[in-house]
């Protein structure tokens, strides 16, 4: 359904993208408008009506502003005496900046024009109300001085509004702001942008007035229009990415078909999001997945980081190939299949699995690296192979078991976010106080020996302070999406060894859907770096694909609402 109030269609605006322009007077009158702008200096006394300077105003007050925070505020100055207070303070204030000026500047700042102050019948001191917090005001908590450019955009308005009406108008900010905001009575946090001088001209200046007294020219176009980076700035520093998002007309096709759904857009809110994302990956008629389950033991449980024994390990991926565990069921109920991965599970190979385990010496983390970069290489070709082949059945989900990895996880996102310990290390599948101490004890000692090491490249990341399941599923998730999959995240683990995969490809990003937000710490800071959204927010604390499985199920159950939805624009 189109928004409340748009008359078109998105088939009518795919037919007609410029359908928007307005006709080519207006056009012109604009550009005549803008062009035809100027500073006034010199002003006739004679008084403008109420309803000319109410018109100014209105375009004023159209301005765009900072998360509509209007925070421009209008003092209209016809008192003579203000005028003349703040004319003298206009007065001083030239003479001051002109003491600083080399002689020859000095003297044309001093031939210039500036008893608009007190020749034009209006003064409209444009202020900015600064008292809202900027963390409150949309778009501001980032660019904290957005609500002076919104003021700044207002005057624009004006100054267009009164020039097509006739009207003259001066900018004046030689002023010492306090002083203007003294005269005025403006409260604390209210600033100021100078005073405009507004009235009929004195003046109909061709060609603006610093250009004709030689103080500037107006620069060719091509000096102030840049392309693509500043000229002769250093290439990205993030790697290249070989792998392209969808590109824009996928993109638009995507957002155009779910335009046409008889539900007001964007209904299912998170949900919309994910399906959007995997039509524009081409998957609009996914009906089924895969979700890929790597295992692995890890030397670090020996520092009694988990509640639990390995053994569970072996047992989970027995009772997953045997499709019981709780996330082979997960991903039956939800139409995906299960390709167990055995990443080095202690002990034999786990009968019925896909085995890639690491060569090479294992290490605790803290002592000695996860395994050799060869290995961890090895590991993610694999997982590449692995993914690219599940990409062909549909989305791709992506979970882990592991007794003792959760530690892992977090060693591995404190050396690639430069996270504190503090911020990384959680309660895994149930610590109580002295496990979480010694967690946090071993991700520390780990961080800091990689950090000696000099570890500077995810790959080299991965073999620290990394594991097998997470390598195998780093590889994965580069070869579901450089072969067009969506993969579903589930918790800790498979969203670092995503975050892994970003670092080495950042163009697999796209392909990313954050399956679900779970109870770990620093699983949120991962999915803010990974900048995706949750589809679930359950507080799981499952592993096993267990989230990535439910949303998947729930991702499925959104394209067929997309797919079966009556249209109501054919
Ligand atoms: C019976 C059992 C089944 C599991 N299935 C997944 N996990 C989850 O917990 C483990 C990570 O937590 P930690 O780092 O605290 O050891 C991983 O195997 C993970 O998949 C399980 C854990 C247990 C005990
Ligand atoms: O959220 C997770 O990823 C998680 C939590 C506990 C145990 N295993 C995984």
């Amino acid at each position: 359904m189109p928004l409340v109030g748009d008359a078109t269609s998105a088939s009518q605006r795919a037919a007609d993208p410029a359908g928007w322009a307005m006709d080519g007077p207006t056009r012109d009158a604009l550009h005549r408008v803008v062009a035809a702008r100027r500073d006034v200096r010199r002003f006739r006394p004679d008084p403008v009506p109420d309803e000319v300077l109410e018109r100014v105003l209105t375009a004023a007050h159209a301005a765009p502003s900072v998360g509509h925070s209007q925070p421009w505020r209008f003092v209209v100055v016809q008192d003579p005496a203000t005028r003349d207070r703040a004319a003298v303070l206009t007065d001083r204030e030239r003479l001051r900046q002109a003491a600083r000026l080399a002689p020859d500047a000095a003297r044309r700042l001093l031939d210039l024009q500036l008893e608009g102050v007190r020749e034009a019948p209006l003064g409209v001191v444009v202020c900015c109300d600064r008292r809202a917090p900027a963390a409150g005001v949309l778009g501001r908590a980032t660019f904290p001085d957005a609500d002076l450019w919104s003021c700044a955009a207002a005057i624009q308005n004006l100054w267009l509004a009164a020039r097509a009406e006739g009207l003259g108008l001066g900018w004046v900010t030689l002023f010492r702001p306090e002083e203007l905001a003294g005269l005025l009575g403006l409260p604390d946090r209210v600033v100021t942008l100078g005073w405009l001088c507004l009235g009929w001209p004195d003046e109909r200046p061709p060609a603006p007035g610093l250009e004709r007294a030689g103080w500037s020219r107006r620069l060719p176009l091509a000096d102030v229009v840049l392309r693509e980076r500043w000229p002769g700035a250093a290439p990205p520093a993030a790697p290249p990415s070989a792998l392209r998002a969808p590109g824009r007309h996928a993109v638009v096709a995507a957002r155009d078909e779910a335009d046409r759904l008889l539900t007001p857009p964007g209904s299912l809110g998170v949900l919309d999001r994910a399906v959007d994302a995997v039509v524009a990956l081409g998957g609009a008629g996914t009906t089924r997945g895969t979700l890929v389950l790597a295992a692995a033991d890890h030397p670090v449980a020996g520092h009694g980081v988990s509640a639990y024994s390995p053994g569970v390990s072996r047992d989970v991926v027995r009772a997953a190939v045997a499709g019981t565990s709780l996330g082979a069921t997960a991903a039956r109920t939800a139409g995906l299949r299960v390709r167990v991965v055995d990443a080095g599970v202690a002990g034999e190979p786990v009968p019925g699995t896909t085995v890639l385990r690491p060569a090479g010496p294992r290490g605790d983390l803290a002592g000695a690296p996860a395994m050799t970069p060869a290995a961890a290489r090895e590991l993610l070709d694999g997982g590449r192979r692995l993914g690219a082949e599940a990409a062909g059945a549909g989305l791709v989900a992506l979970g882990e078991v592991g007794v003792g990895n959760t530690t892992v996880a977090a060693a591995l996102a404190c050396g690639l976010l430069d996270a504190d310990p503090g911020d990384a290390v959680g309660l895994g599948a149930g610590a109580d106080a002295a496990v979480l101490a010694r967690k946090r004890q071993v991700v520390a000692a780990a961080v800091d020996r990689a950090r000696r090491a000099g570890v500077d490249d995810p790959l080299d990341a991965l073999a620290e302070l990394g594991g097998p399941e997470l390598a195998v599923l780093a590889g994965v998730v580069l070869g579901a999406a450089a072969a067009g999959s969506a993969v579903v995240l589930d918790g800790y683990a498979t969203s670092v060894a995503a975050l892994v995969a970003v670092r080495l490809e950042p163009g697999v990003q796209p392909a990313l859907l954050a399956g679900q937000r779970s109870r770990e710490r620093g699983h949120e800071l991962v999915l803010q770096e990974l900048g995706r959204e949750p589809l679930l927010d359950l507080r799981l604390r499952a592993g096993e694909g267990v989230g990535a499985a439910l949303a998947a199920g729930l991702v499925l159950a959104g394209l067929a609402l997309r797919r079966e939805t009556a249209r109501v624009d054919p």
